[in-house]
């Protein structure tokens, strides 16, 4: 990582997670940092790094050449990227525990906020403190699912399920299983087919039922591994659940709620009559430091 005002500089970090999902947040207001993808996977290495599934880059719209046109819409751009370098649209979990960031700084009061990120503007609102002393929670407007049809499946160790194609800014494949074990150890991305259906490569859900409206689900995700829980994930989920259950605002003008449980938590994600799908969970910021530059310049071993 170099900064265009000292190369030499340490730089400031924190570590946060939302429902386990976890990420190196990274302060950069002015824009001035450049993190390549090979410092964000030696960052997020559990080992030799932080570690964490992503890294949040905390920069204002209007410094950052992908956002500046949202400038005026929302003050703060997400720069995410998954854990292996990579870019993604849109992260879930990531907002949440970026919009914390912003309040526990004091860049934004409690209350309303717009995020800028890759897939659009998304709206913030974070809630009172519990009452026990834990940090309220977050709901945040994920935008509206897209699903493009077309028959899709996924296979893990021998085994295919169809799979339903469902886009949150970022793809997602959707199964459901009879059992979340049947995913098996998840340590490779499991296969997609057609490869065409997904260029960029995908995000990949298995999901069981816990109950009505509630379901449980485990994720591959693109660019990081199998992860204790993906929010943009858990909403293809919904949307998925909901169509198979025969369910759709759109159509009946009645909000739906679903519960999604992930390994790491719970999410509580409603898809409104206008489409667009809330999602409400834990964003919780737990350590600082500093990173020093000299140690990201080295060669690892
Ligand atoms: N964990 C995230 C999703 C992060 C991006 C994803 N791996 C992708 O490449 O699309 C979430 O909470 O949504």
């Amino acid at each position: 990582m170099t900064a265009a005002r000292s190369a030499d500089a340490p730089f400031a970090f924190l570590k946060g997670h939302g429902t386990e999902n976890d990420f190196v947040i990274v302060p950069d207001p002015d824009g001035v940092l450049d993190v390549s993808a090979a410092d964000v996977a030696r960052l997020c290495d559990r080992r030799a790094g932080i570690g964490a599934d992503g890294l949040l880059r905390v920069v204002r719209s209007a410094a950052h050449p992908e956002a500046a046109a949202l400038a005026s819409e929302a003050e703060w751009f997400m720069d995410y990227r998954n854990s292996d370098g990579s870019i993604a649209e849109m992260c879930g979990n990531g907002v949440r525990v970026f919009a914390r960031y912003l309040q526990r700084a004091g860049l934004v009061g409690a209350g309303d906020l717009d995020i800028a990120t890759r897939a659009g503007v998304r709206h913030a609102h974070i809630g009172k403190d519990g009452v026990d002393g834990t940090e309220g929670e977050i709901t945040v407007t994920m935008g509206p699912a897209e699903l493009p049809g077309g028959e899709v499946s996924v296979g893990v160790d021998g085994q295919t399920w169809p799979a339903v194609h469902v886009s949150m800014g970022n793809p997602h494949a959707v199964a459901f299983v009879d059992d979340l074990d049947d995913a098996g150890e998840l340590l490779r991305a499991p296969a997609v087919s057609p490869a065409g259906a997904y260029p960029n490569g995908t995000n990949v859900e298995f999901v069981v039922d816990r109950g009505p409206a509630h379901v449980a689900m485990r994720v591959h995700e693109r660019g990081s591994g199998e992860t204790r829980s993906c929010g943009t994930g858990a909403c293809a989920v919904m949307v998925a659940a909901a169509r198979r259950d025969g369910l759709n605002p759109a159509r009946t003008g009645q909000p739906v709620t679903y519960t999604v449980d992930v390994p790491g938590g719970r999410l509580v994600v409603t898809e409104r009559a206008d489409g667009e799908i809330e999602m409400t969970g834990p964003a919780v910021i737990l350590a600082e430091g500093t990173i020093d530059p000299s140690w990201l310049a080295a060669p690892s071993h």
